[in-house]
């Protein structure tokens, strides 16, 4: 039996990559742009020397894998618009975004696949720009499912090196983590990732890691605030010339994924019982800093 075609959801940075390199391997891929913009029903992405061109449909009408990297505020209202298709149900969806969503075990399916990657990418005009050589892991929503094998081995050969984990949990909140010790810090500091070193106390890093390790334990997944605090460390000589996501959507005036990382483990630990000061204040000041910038 034929494999259903690729479906990459907008023509974001990540997407982009994964589209580009997807094609490459000769397989069909679709772009699924937004309903209501003009399009003529083509899309075409540069990467370095090679051109390619995507048909473009609006809404999902056959049997699909969905591939979607969006920001963490489009989530749900794409997996609502993707639910009103009756071929989402017959579809894979393969999501990745950076935080974690308060509602997401209503959202997602059981069998929906995270995607985690420390690869780096950004658009400029037609062209897609792979910046960082990193790695990727897949997993599902909950571990005792199971991905199509040509799938897996479709976004391997796509994009290495990429590891299957039944236990995705684990990674997910380590790069929440990482992203939640880095990010706020660069936009409070407006600096690259590197320079955050010189305005941080070590103390504050600390907590903040402290109370991620809290939420986690509460939630089943142990991990260890120390290590926490050495990997985010890591990262960031690591990708000191850097600018962060969050530093990018702010510069560009998009709205930030903040509530949905330090924000994130501040209202989760709320509801929990739990205090998480510290998150709560990088929060608030990420928000002071953009004008609480609405998602749109
Ligand atoms: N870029 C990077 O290097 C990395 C990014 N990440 C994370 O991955 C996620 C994606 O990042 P990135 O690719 O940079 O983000 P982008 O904003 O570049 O891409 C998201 C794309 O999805 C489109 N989109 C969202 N919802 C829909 C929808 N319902 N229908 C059609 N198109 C839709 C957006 O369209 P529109 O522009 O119209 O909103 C946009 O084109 C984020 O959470 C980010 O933090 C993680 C690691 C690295
Ligand atoms: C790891 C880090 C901080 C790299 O810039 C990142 O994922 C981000 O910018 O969102």
């Amino acid at each position: 039996m034929n494999n259903p075609p690729w479906l990459v959801v907008g023509q974001g940075a990540i997407g982009s990559l994964m589209a580009v390199r997807l094609a490459a391997l000769d397989v069909p891929v679709q772009i699924k742009l937004r309903a209501g913009r003009e399009t003529t029903g083509e899309l075409k992405i540069r990467s370095g020397a090679e051109r390619f061109r995507f048909a473009t449909v609006e809404n999902l009408t056959a049997p699909s894998w969905i591939f979607a990297a969006v920001k963490a505020y489009q989530v749900a209202p794409l997996i609502h618009e993707l639910r009103s298709s009756a071929a989402f149900q017959a579809s894979t969806l393969i999501v990745s975004y950076n935080g974690m969503l308060a509602d997401e075990a209503s959202l997602l399916r059981d069998s929906d696949l995270h995607w985690i990657t420390t690869h780096g990418a950004y658009r400029e005009a037609d062209a897609v720009i792979h910046a960082g050589h990193g790695q990727s892991w897949l997993g599902p929503q909950q571990a005792e499912h199971r991905a199509p094998a040509d799938m897996v081995e479709q976004l391997e050969r796509a994009l290495p090196p990429l590891s299957w984990i039944n236990h995705i949990a684990p990674r997910r909140w380590q790069k929440l983590a990482v992203n939640c010790l880095i990010n706020p810090f660069t936009v409070i500091h407006e600096c690259r990732n590197g320079d955050i070193l010189r305005h941080i106390r070590a103390d504050v890093w600390q907590q903040v890691a402290d109370e991620i390790a809290a939420l986690a334990t509460q939630r089943g997944v142990e991990l260890s605030p120390q290590n926490l605090v050495q990997q985010a460390e890591q990262v960031v000589k690591a990708t000191a010339n850097n600018r962060s996501s969050m530093l990018q959507d702010y510069l560009q005036q998009r709205p930030t994924e903040i509530d949905y990382l330090n924000g994130f483990i501040a209202s989760a630990s709320a509801e929990a019982g739990l205090s998480a000061p510290a998150n709560q204040q990088l929060w608030q000041q990420v928000l002071d800093v953009t004008g609480g910038r609405d998602p749109r």
